[in-house]
């Protein structure tokens, strides 16, 4: 019952073995123990104590009121209906959790006890209440502490963070055990005084159940539940979304002729009404918000890390510039004040040689007279020396220009360093940006991945109803549809469905890169997008173009997880209506994928879509050889054994469109041997279904018969297996007139099957 609501209720005559059926402890004799602790025990059999909790309340409905078996003191307790899924809860009720079956014994020990029991006149032990046992089973799904491990990781990968908004799930399921009161006449049961207003007060709440039942039953728009509190409280258990056992009780004696038939009547009526049963699935959203406090306090200390050591940064590269800016001053300074005292040293050196000169010459002024030419000479050399200060003083000007040039030179480094401290700061802040921008889209890309899961489990529910659209699930529709030709689905007047609305804004690559996502249940979402885009036949190329059909056949390989190999499979079959992708899908070794998966598989929808898959290719002429050398037909034969009619189904078409092709190929000159269908031992199923009470069935092998029989070489075997009467029972029954001509054609035109009708005296 693991994630389903059940009611088991017993509704009988008084003292007809109600109580005796459902809450016997069966102390002494254990084949003597009531529903309540069989029912128990199977609970307890499948616990596991780390994910599931049981809790039990035992009630009763007495007068109209409900009090607590566990606490009868608490002897008013109100009733409380969620308005959002319309789900009944007692939370005045006590709930006690169960760990082992005695402890369950005991609390039932203590609630008989409270049970209100008076004599009347037909049971001595009489219930006078309407006794309630509910027991919700907690369950947290598996693999969500794997994701919580990916959380506390180190470098928080995106598609963790996206896994880590999705909230755990818990599975909560409901057994309710209800003994119902006796349904009584009064003047039989001799009821007075107070045992009459408690007999009228069971009458009116059982009759308010009757009417309910009644209204269900004939499909009535108006279902008086408000009219007591019993059906209040049983509001889910008809015509809701439990699993609901009715056990009628009756007496064996003609006295109570009366009531054993109004009984059986209840029965019956009840019979008609149809549940819905629902899975009951909860997000653990306290959960999901300690993990989300965690990983936020996670990211708030990345960011300041990060922007600390962009400060560091900032402060270093600071600190380094002026320091070389100072360096390059000082050397400058150095240089500077040394070229001015050597320049200034040789001033002074020159203007020392120039007076000493001088004075030498006025000291002999007779060598002077004599000596004219000397004096011209000694002008000469004061203008050479005043010419060697000049050029001293050019090169001094020179190397001080050299050096401001190296200052400037500097200065431009500093400015450089500045400006890459500026250029740093941006960049910051744009990665900064960016970063809100990715959290933004990973926030966008989750809760459209959420509602995305959402839908697809919605439609999945629908299908699982079989509400009769036929366009819930679009894989299943494309699946069914297996026209190459068939026209692509509602196009663009409405309002764009979620996954197109995703496939625009977020991108087909993004997608396709969640499916080998770490997070379990990030590629499950994945693939049931990537299921819903190709179901598309616009779609289909760009998925193929982008690696889709790889990863999606690399699931089938390496995941373990059964819903993931379903959608993928599904994914795989509408891809496989496009006869280029068929190449590819053979290419890459789908078909022994697909057959491994059918063998492992045991769920029905698991193994209608790789039925569906396979008999696409099978449609293709030029694949007939290679799908059957790698087992694909035996696959396809292999799932009959799961007998669900969907399956069967895509079966029957498999090998009506293998038969086909290999009629062609026959007719065309293109095969000489006997059909690969029968070698492989597909004729004794035809034969057994051909009659199948399925249309969709029944006509794809009709078509089989037809073709396979098209083609002389096959007749021996078409006899020996007996499906020449099915094939003279097609060209004369069917109501398809195309195939029942096709059948006629083909028994008429085949020498061998004329001269075994001939033999048989049969006509066509
Ligand atoms: N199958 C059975 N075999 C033996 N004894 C039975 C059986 N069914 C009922 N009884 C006996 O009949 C008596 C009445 O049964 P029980 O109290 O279960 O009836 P009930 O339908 O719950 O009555 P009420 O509606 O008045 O509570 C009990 O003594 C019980 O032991």
């Amino acid at each position: 019952m693991e994630g389903y609501n059940g009611t088991v209720m017993a509704y009988g005559q008084t003292g007809t073995g109600k109580t005796f059926t459902l809450g016997r402890l069966g102390e002494e004799d254990t084949a003597a123990r009531g529903i309540m602790v069989r029912a128990m025990e199977d609970i307890l059999a499948d616990i596991t104590p780390e994910t599931d909790t049981v809790s039990v309340s035992y009630l009763q409905l007495y007068m109209e009121m409900i009090q607590d078996l566990l606490d009868p003191v608490n002897d008013n307790i109100a009733i409380v209906e969620d308005p959002r899924t319309g789900d009944v809860s007692l939370p005045g009720a006590t709930v006690v959790e169960v760990r082992d079956q005695k402890s369950f014994v005991d609390l039932l020990r203590v609630g008989e006890a409270h049970r209100v029991a008076a004599n009347t006149k037909l049971n001595t032990e009489s219930s006078r209440s309407h006794a309630l046992l509910m027991v919700n089973v907690r369950r947290a799904v598996k693999g969500r502490h794997e994701m919580d491990a990916s959380i506390s990781g180190e470098n928080g990968h995106s598609s963790s963070i996206v896994g880590s908004l999705r909230p755990p799930i818990v599975r909560k399921s409901k057994l309710v055990v209800v003994d119902l009161a006796g349904s009584e006449r009064i003047d039989k049961s001799g009821s007075e005084g107070h045992t009459l207003e408690e007999a009228k007060s069971i009458n009116l709440s059982l009759s308010a159940l009757g009417k309910c039942i009644n209204a269900l039953a004939e499909n009535s728009p108006h279902v008086p539940v408000r009219d007591s509190k019993l059906t209040r409280l049983l509001k889910d258990s008809f015509g809701g979304t439990a699993r609901t056992s009715l056990v009628v009780t009756i007496g064996p004696s003609p006295r109570h002729r009366g009531e054993t038939t109004s009984t059986i009547m209840f029965g019956q009526r009840a019979m008609k009404v149809e549940n819905m049963v629902k899975l009951k699935e909860e997000f653990d959203y306290k959960s999901l918000c300690r993990r989300l406090d965690i990983e936020l306090d996670k990211l708030i200390a990345e960011n300041e890390r990060q922007k600390k050591y962009f400060d560091d940064e900032i402060e270093r590269i600071t600190a380094e510039a002026q320091l070389r800016v100072t360096e390059a001053e000082r050397e400058y300074k150095v240089a500077l004040e040394n070229e001015k005292a050597k320049c200034h040293q040789e001033y002074l050196d020159s203007i020392k040689i120039l007076e000493e000169k001088w004075k030498v010459h006025q000291q002999s002024p007779k060598k002077q007279i004599k000596e004219t030419e000397p004096t011209s000479n000694g002008v000469g050399e004061v203008q050479n020396l005043l010419q060697n200060e000049k050029m001293l003083r050019q090169s001094a000007e020179d190397e001080a220009n050299d050096l401001k040039n190296q200052v400037l030179h500097w200065k431009k480094m500093e400015a450089a360093a500045t400006a890459e401290v500026v250029k740093l700061r941006k960049m910051l802040d744009t990665e900064a940006s960016q970063k809100e921008k990715l959290d933004e889209e990973i926030g966008v890309l989750k809760s459209q991945l959420l509602q995305l899961s959402l839908d697809a489990d919605e439609t999945r529910r629908s299908l699982d109803r079989g509400d009769g659209s036929g366009k819930i699930f679009p894989g299943f529709d494309s699946l069914m549809s297996h026209s190459r030709n068939s026209q692509p689905r509602e196009q663009s007047n409405g309002p764009k469905p979620p996954i197109a609305k995703l496939f625009e804004q977020v991108g087909l690559q993004k997608i396709l890169s969640l499916l080998e996502s770490e997070e379990p249940d990030v590629r499950v979402h994945a693939v049931k997008v990537v299921a819903n885009l190709a179901a598309e036949e616009a779609n289909q190329e760009k998925i193929v173009e982008a690696g889709g059909l790889t990863s999606l056949l690399m699931l089938l390989r390496s995941s373990e997880d059964e819903t993931i190999r379903r959608v993928a499979a599904g994914a795989i079959a509408n891809l496989a209506m496009n006869e280029s992708n068929q190449d590819l899908i053979m290419a890459q070794g789908g078909v022994s994928l697909l057959s491994m998966t059918a063998s492992d598989a045991e769920d029905p929808q698991t193994l209608r879509m790789v039925a569906g898959a396979i008999a696409n290719l099978c449609g293709n002429d030029k694949l007939q050889t290679r799908l059957r050398g790698e087992g694909g037909i035996k696959a396809l034969l292999g799932m009959v054994k799961s007998g669900h009619p969907d399956v069967l189904a895509q079966v029957a078409r498999g090998i009506a469109n293998f038969a086909k092709c290999e009629s062609r190929a026959a007719t065309q000159g293109n095969k000489v041997g006997k059909s690969l269908l029968i070698d492989d031992g597909a004729l004794p199923w035809i034969v057994k279904n051909a009659n199948n009470e399925a249309a969709p069935i029944r006509r794809h092998i009709e078509l089989a018969l037809c073709h396979l029989a098209q083609h002389e070489v096959n007749s021996k075997d078409i006899i020996s297996e007996g499906a020449l009467w099915e094939l003279v029972r097609i060209s004369r029954d069917c109501s398809r007139e195309d195939i029942r001509m096709l059948a006629y054609r083909t028994l008429t035109s085949s020498p061998t099957l004329q001269s075994e009708m001939r033999r048989l005296r049969i006509e066509c």
